[in-house]
């Protein structure tokens, strides 16, 4: 079974789909990562993300990239949601994410197109969202054990604009595929998303 989780910046659809894949025993693949290491690796070769050229040419970044904790920083979010407007980039990666998630057994994917583009097929498909706030303050308080100084409100403006341009881009924007169930976590606990999560996955996982 393909389980698609889409949805913006920490909705908590990273933590909804890592945990999908340990209850039903799937593989998983974290897909802004990807994005992320391109991103990355535009920055490495002194290019210039909005540069759609720039932008392919990092798309060969080597696989041992994606173990650079780096790319867990908001910068490299940033960057990733820069490279991701090119429909260059989103056509160099799609391969290796469709293969990822047609593989025998299934496969769980997160990510902002996974139900739409990925894998429109997609039995089980999740939508996560969260109040810009929840959103924030979770992000605020990952930053804080971090032991990084920042301002609420300067992560509340960061996320919005990442949200603003991944809706808007053309190519594969941010929107919940017309199958895909809504699950609005800003009041809902780690625990009880992934409880939710779970029910709802063994509910399309029975109809189909
Ligand atoms: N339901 C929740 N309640 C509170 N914090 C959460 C919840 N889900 C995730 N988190 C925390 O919020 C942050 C972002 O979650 P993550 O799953 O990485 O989001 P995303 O993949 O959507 O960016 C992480 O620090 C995570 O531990
Ligand atoms: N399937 C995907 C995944 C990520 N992305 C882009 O990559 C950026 C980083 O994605 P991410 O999933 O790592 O970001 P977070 O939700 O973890 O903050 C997003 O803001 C998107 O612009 C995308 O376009 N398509």
């Amino acid at each position: 079974m393909i389980i698609a989780v889409d949805g913006p910046t920490a909705s908590g659809k990273g933590t909804i789909a890592k945990a999908l894949a340990a209850h039903f025993g799937l593989p998983h693949l974290d897909t802004g990562l990807l994005y992320r290491a391109v991103g990355r690796q535009v920055a490495l070769n002194g290019g210039n993300p909005d540069d759609p050229a720039d932008a392919l040419v990092a798309c060969a970044f080597p696989d041992s990239l994606l173990d650079d904790p780096e790319l867990r920083s908001e910068a490299s979010g940033g960057l990733a949601s820069r490279v991701s407007l090119h429909p260059g980039v989103r056509q160099a990666l799609y391969e290796r994410q469709r293969a990822f998630a047609t593989q025998p057994g299934g496969a769980v994917l997160d990510g902002r197109d996974i139900g739409t583009v990925i894998a429109p097929e997609a039995p089980a498909k999740l939508f996560v969202v969260a109040s810009v706030s929840a959103r924030a303050e979770r992000r605020f308080k990952e930053m804080q054990a971090q032991g990084r100084a920042v301002a609420l409100a300067d992560i509340a403006a960061d996320l919005e604009a990442r949200d603003a341009r991944d809706r808007s881009r053309a190519e594969a924007p941010l929107v919940a595929a017309a199958d895909a169930v809504l699950l609005d976590t800003s009041d809902l606990n780690r625990d009880e998303a992934i409880a939710a999560a779970i029910a709802i996955v063994t509910k399309a996982a029975g109809s189909c």
